[in-house]
C-alpha cells in the first residue's frame, strides 16, 4: 500500500456554527491487487471522523498489514490464522470511519477497474448519470449571505443550505428571509445549524423558519439528541440529521424515528459502499437519504458522488464543496455545472485519474 499524506487550505473557509473549516489534511492511500490500481482518500474531521492522528495509526496498521502485522496476528493464531488477520484489520478500523473510507474505496476503485464498471455500477444496477447538487453557503451577514445565495443561483444551481446558528437565531431568521426574498419561491431553501441549538431555541427557530418554505433543517440539536429531534418534527419543517449519525449507530435513528432525511457522509460512515449500505435502509424506513462530503479533495469527492448516483432519484446532494479548496490534488473529474454533476463513466471512481498523485 502506498500512502501520500496532503494538506489543502480552503480558498473559501466555511463558517459553521461549530467553527470555521479552513484547511483539510488526510492521506491518499493505492493498493495494488494482481496489477490492477486502487486509489482512495481519507481526510478526517474531527466531529465526524476521528483525529488525524487515529486516522494515521489506523492505516499505519493496514500498511504494515501486508507483511509484519498480518503475519504476526496469523502466527499466534495458527489454527484460524485468516480469520485473526482479517480481526487485525477489522479492528484497526473500526473507530477509524476515514481510514476505513480510504480503504475501501481503493478496494472499489481496484474492482471496478479490474471489471471495467464505474463504481457507482458496482453499488446499483442501475446508476444515475448525473447527479443534481446544491451550493453550501457559510455563516455571514445577512447582505452577504444574500449576494452569496444570488451568485450560486446566477451559477446555476436550484438548491441552497445555508449555515445557521453560528449567530443569534434573530440573525438568522433575517439571514434566511433575505435570502428567500433574493431567490424568489422556486429555489429549494435548506439550512444546517450543526448542532448549535438547545431544545427550547430550536423550536423557536423551527416556527420562525415554517413560513419560508425551508426543505429541511439540518442538526438543529446536539447529535446525541435523538428524542429531541423527534419531538421537532411535528413543527411544519423537515428534520435532517448529519452529526447524529456519528454519533449513534443507524438503528437508534430509526427506532426513534428522529429524521426525515438522513445526511451520508462517506468519510464518516467508513466508506462509499457503507453510505449506500445506510441510503438503502434509510429509503427502506421512509428517510431520505442525502450524501455529502466533509469537504474533501477530489478523489474521495469523485466517490461520493458515485455514491449519490446508486441512489434512485436521489435529492440535491451536497457534493459542491470543490470550490471551496484553494488547490486540489487533481483535476475534478466530476465538475459542477448548473447545479449538477456528471458521474464519470470510467472504470472505478475516475479511471487512472489519481494513479500518479504517489
Ligand atoms: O452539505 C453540504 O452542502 C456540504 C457539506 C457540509 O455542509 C459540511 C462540510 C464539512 C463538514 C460538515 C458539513 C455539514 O454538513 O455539516
Ligand atoms: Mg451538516
Amino acid at each position: 500500500m502506498d500512502r501520500r499524506p496532503f494538506t489543502l487550505d480552503l480558498a473559501r473557509p466555511l463558517t459553521t456554527a461549530n467553527g470555521t473549516i479552513s484547511r483539510r489534511e488526510g492521506d491518499l492511500v493505492r493498493i495494488t491487487a494482481d496489477g490492477v490500481r486502487g486509489v482512495g482518500e481519507a481526510t478526517p474531521l474531527p466531529g465526524w471522523t476521528e483525529s488525524l492522528a487515529n486516522c494515521r495509526t489506523a492505516l499505519d496498521v493496514v500498511a504494515d498489514a501486508g507483511a509484519d502485522t498480518l503475519l504476526a496476528a496469523a502466527a499466534a493464531s495458527p489454527r484460524e490464522p485468516l480469520a485473526a488477520a482479517t480481526t487485525t484489520l477489522t479492528d484497526a478500523l473500526a473507530d477509524a470511519p476515514a481510514a476505513r473510507h480510504a480503504v475501501e474505496s481503493a478496494a472499489l476503485d481496484a474492482l471496478g477497474r479490474r471489471e471495467g464498471r464505474p463504481l457507482a455500477a458496482l453499488l446499483t444496477d442501475d446508476p444515475a448519470a448525473r447527479v443534481p447538487v446544491n451550493a453550501t453557503i457559510g455563516d455571514a451577514s445577512p447582505e452577504e449571505t444574500a449576494d452569496a445565495a444570488q451568485a450560486a443561483v446566477d451559477a446555476g444551481f436550484s438548491c441552497l443550505k445555508v449555515k445557521v446558528g453560528a449567530g443569534k437565531l434573530d440573525r438568522d431568521v433575517t439571514r434566511l428571509r433575505v435570502v428567500r426574498e433574493a431567490v424568489g419561491p422556486d429555489v429549494t431553501l435548506r439550512a444546517d445549524a450543526n448542532g448549535a441549538w438547545a431544545r427550547e431555541t430550536a423550536r423557536t427557530a423551527v416556527d420562525a423558519f415554517a413560513s419560508l418554505d425551508l426543505a429541511y433543517l439540518e442538526q438543529p440539536l446536539a447529535a446525541d439528541d435523538l428524542s429531541g429531534h423527534a419531538t421537532l418534527r411535528s413543527r411544519g419543517v423537515a428534520i435532517a440529521l448529519d452529526e447524529t449519525l456519528a454519533a449513534v449507530g443507524v438503528d437508534d435513528v430509526f427506532d426513534a424515528d428522529a429524521a426525515d432525511v438522513l445526511i451520508l457522509k462517506p468519510m464518516a460512515l467508513g466508506g462509499p459502499a457503507r453510505a449506500h449500505a445506510v441510503a438503502r435502509r434509510a429509503r427502506r424506513a421512509g428517510v431520505d437519504p442525502v450524501v455529502t462530503t466533509t469537504v474533501d479533495a477530489a478523489p474521495a469527492r469523485t466517490a461520493a458522488v458515485h455514491v449519490a448516483a446508486a441512489i434512485p432519484d436521489v435529492r440535491p446532494c451536497g457534493l459542491a464543496t470543490g470550490d471551496a479548496l484553494d488547490e486540489d490534488l487533481a483535476p475534478d473529474p466530476a465538475p459542477v455545472e448548473a447545479g449538477s454533476v456528471t458521474v464519470p463513466a470510467g472504470p472505478g471512481v475516475a479511471g487512472a485519474a489519481f494513479d500518479g498523485l504517489f
